[in-house]
């Protein structure tokens, strides 16, 4: 990980916990809308179950349910790429490793993410080329080279977290576009 890296993750977490609950509700509420209406009935998408401090809400994966999508979600092993996990309800989710929310399934292996039409990417920021920051721990860079060539892969992001210019190392993969409160935006 370059400093750079470090210090715009700082930069972009002091933001979202400035942004009042009431504000982060609206947005996270237009985000699961814009995604909803991108879902035709058994659409195959690779989400996530975002926490406090990302963009979108914890029901995400509900929204994307009832709009007719098949939802997986990521299982994450001790190293290498993410596993998937169909959800199956809110109820049958616990907690998993960083205490991250999975379903109780046994987790297919990371080549599942091959089946998927859209896949929506847990960020820190993106920038205009697609150059995407996440937490850290390298799992997307290593699960998105897994999908199938041409595949929507969408960050989820509040507006202000699409910078102009983002350190990019050589094992980062980009995302196509963006899903803000605004709405879709392809690279
Ligand atoms: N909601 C969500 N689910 C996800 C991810 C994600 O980013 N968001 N992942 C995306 O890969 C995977 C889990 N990866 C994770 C990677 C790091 C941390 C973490 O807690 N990092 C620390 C310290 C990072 C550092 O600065 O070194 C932190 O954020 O405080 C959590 C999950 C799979 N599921
Ligand atoms: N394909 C890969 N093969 C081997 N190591 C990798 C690969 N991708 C990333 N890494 C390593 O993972 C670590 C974290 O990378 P980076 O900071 O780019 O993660 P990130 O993209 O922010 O995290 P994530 O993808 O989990 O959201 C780095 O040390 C990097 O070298």
């Amino acid at each position: 990980m370059t400093p750079d890296k470090s210090a715009v993750r700082r930069a972009v977490r002091a933001r979202r916990a400035a942004v009042p609950t009431s504000v982060r509700t609206e947005r996270d509420r237009a985000i699961r809308d814009h995604l909803a209406s991108l879902v035709t009935e058994g659409m195959v998408v690779c989400a996530f179950v975002p926490d406090d401090d990302e963009a979108g809400g914890a029901d995400l994966p509900e929204a994307l349910a009832l709009a007719g999508a098949q939802v997986l979600l990521p299982v994450s092993p001790a190293a290498g790429p993410l596993g998937w996990a169909a959800y199956a309800g809110s109820a049958d989710l616990r907690p998993g490793r960083f205490g991250i929310p999975v379903p109780s399934a046994p987790p297919w292996p990371p080549e599942r993410i091959a089946d998927a039409d859209l896949v929506l990417v847990p960020s820190v920021a993106v920038d205009h080329t697609g150059a995407r920051l996440g937490r850290g721990g390298g799992y997307y860079d290593r699960t998105l080279a897994l999908a199938r060539p041409h595949t929507r892969l969408l960050a989820v992001l509040d507006r202000e977290d699409v910078l102009e210019h983002l350190p990019v190392e050589p094992h980062d993969r980009p995302v196509t576009g963006v899903v803000t409160p605004h709405g879709v935006l392809d690279f």
